[in-house]
C-alpha cells in the first residue's frame, strides 16, 4: 500500500512517524511443543511474525519495525517480509536475536536508528492485537508517560506459592494479592526512547518484560486498557483458539 492510498488529512505528520517498534521473534517456542521456531510458525497460513509485523504497521504511526530474527533465520525472515504485503509507509529492519528476550529486545533497540523517540516493543508470539491497542499505547508515549502497557483485569484468583522443585509435587501457598488490584499486562509495551535505552543498559538480572526494567529504576510505568485477542501464543491450546480468532475475522471481513 502506498501514501497515495491515503487522504492527504490522515498521513501522518512528520511526529508523529517517529514510532518506531522492536519485535522479538527469536525464541523457539519449547512451551508451544517440537517444530520451527514459534515465531516461523504458520497461523491461517501466513507465518506468526508476519501477523504480528501487519498488527504494528497496521497504524499509521509506525514508521520503522525492527525484526529480531532467530541467529540463524536472518535470511529466512528477511525472504518472508519480501514475499509478503506489507503497507510501504513502513520501513523494516531484520536482526539477529540472542539467547534471552531481553537480549534480543537490546540487539532491536542497538539496530534503531537516530529519530526513533517512541518505541514500542511487541512479542511475535502476540500476533492478533489490534491497532486500537497499539495506537492507545503510542497516545499516552506521546501524552508524556515514560513506559506504557496494556492491561487486563485477572478472571483467576491468583496464589504466591513457594516453588516446588519436582515438577507437580504439592507447593505451599504463601499468600493470594487482591485480585482487583492485579492486571495481567501485555504487548505491544510503549517507551520513551530514552527511558527504555536507560533500562536496557543499567537494570541487571532477569526481568520478564520491558517495563519491569523501567520500574526497577524507579520510574513510572502505567497502563492502558489491554485486548483479548492480544493473547500470547505460548502454549498448544493458544494456536487453536488463535485460529479460532482468525477464522472469525476473516469471516466477518467476508473473506
Ligand atoms: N531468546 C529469545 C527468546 C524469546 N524471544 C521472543 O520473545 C517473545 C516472547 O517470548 P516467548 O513467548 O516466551 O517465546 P519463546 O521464548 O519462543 O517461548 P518458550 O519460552 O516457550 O521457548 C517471542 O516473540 C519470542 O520470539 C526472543 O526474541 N529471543
Ligand atoms: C512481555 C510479556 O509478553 C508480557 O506479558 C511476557 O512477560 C513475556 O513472557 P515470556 O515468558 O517471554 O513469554
Amino acid at each position: 500500500m502506498s501514501d497515495a492510498a491515503f487522504p492527504r488529512e490522515e498521513r501522518p505528520s512528520p511526529s508523529a512517524a517517529r514510532a518506531a517498534v522492536v519485535i522479538p521473534a527469536a525464541g523457539r517456542g519449547v512451551r508451544l511443543g517440537p517444530g520451527a521456531p514459534k515465531a516461523l510458525r504458520t497461523l491461517g497460513g501466513t507465518p506468526m511474525l508476519i501477523h504480528a509485523v501487519r498488527a504494528m504497521a497496521a497504524s499509521r504511526h509506525v514508521s520503522l519495525v525492527v525484526l529480531v530474527a532467530p541467529p540463524d533465520g536472518v535470511a529466512e525472515v528477511r525472504s518472508l517480509l519480501d514475499s509478503h504485503s506489507l503497507p510501504e509507509r513502513t520501513d523494516f529492519l531484520v536482526v539477529p536475536g540472542g539467547a534471552t528476550r531481553q537480549e534480543s529486545v537490546r540487539l532491536g533497540l542497538e539496530a534503531l536508528p537516530a529519530g526513533s523517540e517512541v518505541v514500542l516493543v511487541h512479542d511475535a508470539a502476540r500476533p492478533l492485537v489490534p491497532v486500537e491497542t497499539v495506537d492507545a499505547v503510542i497516545e499516552a508515549v506521546r501524552a508524556g508517560a515514560g513506559a506504557v502497557v496494556p492491561a487486563l483485569p485477572l478472571a483467576d484468583t491468583v496464589k504466591e506459592v513457594e516453588p516446588a522443585e519436582a515438577a507437580g509435587a504439592p507447593e505451599p501457598v504463601v499468600a493470594t494479592p487482591v485480585r482487583a488490584r492485579l492486571r495481567a499486562v501485555q504487548t505491544p509495551q510503549g517507551f520513551d526512547r530514552a527511558v527504555l535505552t536507560r533500562a536496557h543498559q543499567e537494570v541487571e538480572g532477569e526481568v520478564t518484560d520491558d517495563a519491569s526494567m523501567v520500574e526497577r529504576l524507579g520510574l513510572g510505568v502505567v497502563t492502558v486498557p489491554g485486548h483479548e485477542e492480544a493473547f500470547k501464543v505460548t502454549r498448544p491450546l493458544d494456536l487453536v483458539l488463535a485460529e479460532a480468532v482468525l477464522a472469525r475475522r476473516r469471516r466477518n471481513d467476508g473473506f
